[in-house]
């Protein structure tokens, strides 16, 4: 195309001179997008990677194109109204709340185990492997079912899923609270974790699919915010049933089944996706619903561009299953890669393990009480919870590039100021400076340990060690008692933390005069790590995939996600005996730094664009993608996402 006819082409499109600018006379591949910049002027962009158009399938489509222009002049609101979304949200809402309902379910059954462990351990008697085959076999069954959910997902439709994400649930919520035996209890996790996993992978793409653009960060990241609420709210459970020692566990895992009832009876009314709908050719229902969540009939220009798209995507998308045609097609397969990678990172930053371990970190800093454990985590769950919600007020302000760059840099800081708090507190590590006669002692390997930091990385081992002012005396290593890890088999420390000896109790952290480093940078970790990195990887994949693409992409990413959990959760002891804490931390540290660069390369900006035009970001090389963000510049399709093979692609990968 020369520049000549591109003018013409132009402002037969109601653009004028002056319009537009950047053009590059580079023909041989050419994609065009209309982009309003910041200055408020329109833009007519020519990019390399894409077949020229046909003159006559963008001239037919100008009125839209138009309308398209006009709705993206700026970001949010704008669009939706003049894309005909100037409904109430309300419907929205509510859809999003019953949706996320399984994202509280995730939270709340991943959450609640710890606590019940406490009470299963002592009342079944359970051996190390059934704890962490009752913990893990959960979560592995979670990673299965999200791969299983892209076909389910396809297949049946997302309400669908939804509903037998909701079904699974109360089941096993009903299986765990009546279980009489530890198989029926381990079977009853793998059964929630199989509803975790379905729910994982489809409520964010419900949501996205239902939402109009300008709420659609928001709504899905509720999704989280519900994630971290369950988890919350899982702490305060398992802080209020700690107390009965009989049964405990089973109003724990039970309770679960409530808003599982709750999501289930709440979607028998709610609506299938509306794109979901057209891709399976039922348009007069699709229409219906769009009409409906919009709560307006003028939602004629939102229907047709998504129709038109879907039928180009399906058209040029090819055939075979869909992870091949993912794979074989480049904006996808860098959609996938930018997908998998949020979801790897955001694991292999450490949350689940700094959650975890958050009760010891907050001894290690001066809270002794051992029944105030619990309480502990359901603080640091809730701090999680709190600043997930900053999460929900900034996606849609500063966008989700800015959000997960400005989180993941924040988090590899926190991480190192956690590492520096370790490596202090080892370095300060007190001495051994009593031995104990006690025969069953003597026979341990504890006693070979000559500072408390070896002690303590040693899990048969707890310190024992009394205080005057702070100064540490008359300190031992000591063999825990397996059955309750809160006191010594023998020994001063046997009979409770703070026995009638005076002496304290310390199992996996020494005391430590820099403990508060360690406090600074778990409170820190957090405030970076909830508000992008728990969110932005759900919402993100929730948008990046063209539709045909959408259900196996998700079930991949979020698949990886709990791969990468299991990964994670299973080595951290492994890794804090071989590299110390320390060492942990700081190797988190470089993965999330490690992430970062990946981010700012490929991550673009998803904020304010209708998800049939997401696609068109992945147009260029993948370590450039993430060029897209930044700009408040909002492209609009001319013509459909053609996926091209890598020799149409003049800067592949
Ligand atoms: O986004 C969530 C959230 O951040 C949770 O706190 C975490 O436990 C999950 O693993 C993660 O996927």
């Amino acid at each position: 195309m020369t520049a000549a006819t591109f003018k013409q082409e132009a402002s037969a499109l109601g653009f004028r001179e002056g319009d537009y600018t950047d053009y590059s006379s580079k023909t041989s591949a050419l994609r065009r997008f209309f982009a309003k910049g910041e200055n408020g002027g329109l833009e007519l962009r020519a990019m390399d990677g894409w077949r020229k158009v046909e003159d006559e399938r963008s001239l037919i489509r100008a009125p839209h194109i138009n309308a398209r222009a006009n709705a993206a002049t700026a970001a949010g609101r704008d669009s939706s109204t003049a894309a005909g979304h100037d409904g109430s949200p309300k419907f929205v809402y509510l859809m999003a709340f019953f949706s996320a309902l399984g994202g509280f379910l995730f939270g709340y059954d991943t959450g609640v185990v710890s606590g019940a462990m406490l009470l299963l351990k002592k009342e079944l008697n359970l051996s190390a492997l059934w704890q962490e085959l009752l913990v893990s076999s959960t979560v592995g069954a979670a990673a299965l079912a999200a791969l299983a959910g892209g076909f389910l997902n396809g297949a049946l439709g997302r309400r669908l899923c939804i509903l037998l994400a909701s079904f699974i649930f109360s089941v096993g919520g009903v299986i765990l609270s009546l279980a009489p035996n530890k198989e029926v209890l381990l079977c009853g996790r793998l059964i929630v974790g199989l509803g975790i996993g379905v729910a994982s992978m489809t409520v964010p793409v419900y949501i996205a699919e239902v939402s109009p653009p300008h709420l659609r960060g928001q709504l899905v990241t509720i999704n989280t915010l519900f994630i971290t609420g369950g988890q919350f709210i899982a702490s305060v459970v398992d802080g209020a049933f700690s107390y009965l020692n009989h049964g405990g566990w089973r109003y724990m895992l039970g309770l679960s089944a409530v808003p599982a009832v709750l999501q289930f009876v709440g979607f028998l009314f709610l609506p299938e996706s509306p794109r979901w709908l057209l891709q399976k050719g039922r348009s007069e229902q699709a229409r219906q619903v769009l009409t409906h969540i919009r709560a307006t009939e003028n939602v004629n220009e939102e229907y047709d561009s998504i129709k038109s798209i879907i039928e180009e995507e399906e058209k040029e998308s090819g055939g075979g299953p869909v992870l091949w045609r993912i794979l074989t097609c480049a904006p996808a397969r860098r959609a996938l890669i930018v997908g998998c990678g949020l979801q790897m990172f955001q694991q292999l930053s450490g949350i689940n393990t700094v959650m975890y371990y958050s009760a010891t970190i907050l001894q290690m800093a001066g809270v002794r009480d051992d029944k105030m454990a619990i309480w502990l985590a359901a603080a640091t769950a809730f701090t999680n919870f709190l600043f997930t919600l900053v999460g929900v007020w900034l996606v849609e302000r500063a966008g989700r590039r800015k959000l997960t760059l400005g989180s993941i840099i924040g988090t590899a800081i926190s991480l190192s100021v956690l590492a520096v708090g370790f490596l202090l507190s080892a370095q300060a590590s007190p001495p051994v400076t009593f031995h104990p006669r006690d025969p069953s002692s003597l026979n341990s390997t504890c006693t070979h340990y000559g500072f408390c930091e070896y002690c303590m990385l040693d899990p048969n081992c707890g310190f024992c060690y009394r205080e005057n002012g702070s100064t540490i005396l008359n300190s031992s290593c000591d063999p825990v008692d397996q059955a309750n890890t809160e006191e010594a088999a023998s020994g001063r420390c046997s009979n409770a933390t703070q026995g009638s000896t005076g002496a304290f109790w310390a199992y996996n952290y020494c005391p430590t005069p820099y403990s508060w480093i360690v406090l600074l940078g778990l409170i820190l970790y957090l405030a970076f790590f909830a508000p992008g990195m728990g969110p932005m990887p759900w919402t993100v994949n929730s948008e990046i995939y063209p539709l045909w693409a959408r259900s196996t992409g998700n079930a991949c990413s979020a698949g990886i996600n709990w791969i990468c959990n299991v990964l994670v959760s299973l080595t951290f002891l492994h890794m804090a005996e071989f590299l110390t804490y320390y060492g942990a931390f700081f190797l988190y540290s470089g993965l999330a730094l490690l992430g970062f660069f990946f981010m700012l390369g490929c991550l673009p900006e998803t904020k304010g664009l209708m998800l049939e035009d997401i696609e068109t970001l992945f147009s260029r090389r993948l370590c450039t993608c993430g060029a897209f963000g930044g700009q408040n510049v909002h492209y609009i399709r001319v013509n459909g996402g053609e996926c091209l093979s890598d020799e149409d692609i003049s800067d592949g990968e």
